[in-house]
């Protein structure tokens, strides 16, 4: 029987686990606190902000949301960063992305405070993570660990195949997987006979943003399906429907444990926000 990894359930779980946390922290006077940035109207980022702070304040956090217009300035969002670093109330602080074309978003996300850069999107925060010397984890891939070890808590020499390269998934995904003694390959785009690269893994994550991409005759029977991916695409009824980067069904099929698009990954990337919100305040005002 395959097991069908509840993403949403283990997003709720760890919810209540920050909740606990938050509510010791307020007990010694500290509340801890989220900023979110959304920089113009996109209808999807708007839905993804309004519910980070809707749970924000359902774990008992204080939530500050800052909505710019689109043709705000880099210099104008830089200001507000520097105005954020600087409030001692906010312990994490979101850029959220992409960010429109004027505004460079590396040097964004260079001007976040390490400290309170709970997307872990920071270059201090790559290299610790990357050195296994702490630094805040980036919220997907340690959700997605999250998940895999739920199943699997020992990956000592496992073979983990990423497809995808992405500075915000596939690379710090492998990272992670590399602390846990994986072997690890990250496919991507280039990547040469890509079905039989992905046959020899033990576990799969797929983060490349292409629909149902991965098929299920690319899974090794017995592997562990992570899938990222979030895309969402026309249905024949004229309406739209959630796939994720594999085909559901017939990985299913193949795998020992896979994850559901939509109530996989997704609600564990936020319910990881608030872990690194609750552990950035701790560690700031310790
Ligand atoms: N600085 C930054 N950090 C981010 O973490 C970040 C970002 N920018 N930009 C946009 C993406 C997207 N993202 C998602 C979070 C949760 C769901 C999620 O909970 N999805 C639900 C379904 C949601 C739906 O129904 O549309 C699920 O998969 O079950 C999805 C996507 C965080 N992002």
């Amino acid at each position: 029987m395959t097991t069908i990894i509840d993403g949403k359930a283990a997003a709720a779980a760890l919810r209540l686990r920050v909740a606990d946390e938050t509510a010791a922290l307020k007990q010694a006077g500290i509340t801890p606190g989220l900023a979110v940035v959304l920089v113009g109207e996109d209808p999807a980022s708007q839905v993804y902000v309004r519910s980070k702070a809707r749970m924000t304040v359902e774990v008992g956090m204080a939530s500050f949301e800052h909505k710019l217009p689109v043709d705000t300035s880099e210099a104008e969002l830089l200001a507000l960063v520097a105005m954020l670093n600087a409030d001692d109330a906010v312990d994490g602080i979101l850029v959220q992305l992409p960010l429109p074309a004027q505004i460079d978003s590396d040097k964004v996300l260079r001007a976040i405070d390490p400290a309170k850069d709970v997307d872990g999107f920071h270059p201090i925060n790559v290299g610790l993570v990357a050195t296994g010397s702490g630094g805040i984890a980036p919220c997907t891939p340690y959700g997605a660990m999250l998940l895999i070890q739920s199943v699997q808590p020992r990956l000592d020499g496992l073979h983990a195949v990423i497809v995808g390269r992405s500075n915000i998934v596939g690379k710090p995904m492998a990272q992670l997987l590399l602390q846990q003694n994986c072997t690890v390959t990250i496919a991507h785009s280039r990547t040469r006979d890509l079905p039989d690269v992905v046959r020899g893994a033990d576990i799969v994550v797929a983060a490349v943003g292409r629909p149902e991409m991965i098929r299920g005759d690319w899974i090794k029977p017995g592997a562990i399906v992570i899938d990222v991916g979030i895309n969402r695409i026309a249905t024949d009824d004229g309406k739209s429907r959630l796939v994720g980067d594999v085909a559901y069904a017939e990985a299913a099929a193949q795998a020992e444990a896979i994850t559901p698009v939509p109530g996989g990954v997704g609600p564990m990337t936020i319910a990881c926000l608030l872990r690194n919100t609750v552990e950035a305040a701790r560690q700031r005002r310790a």
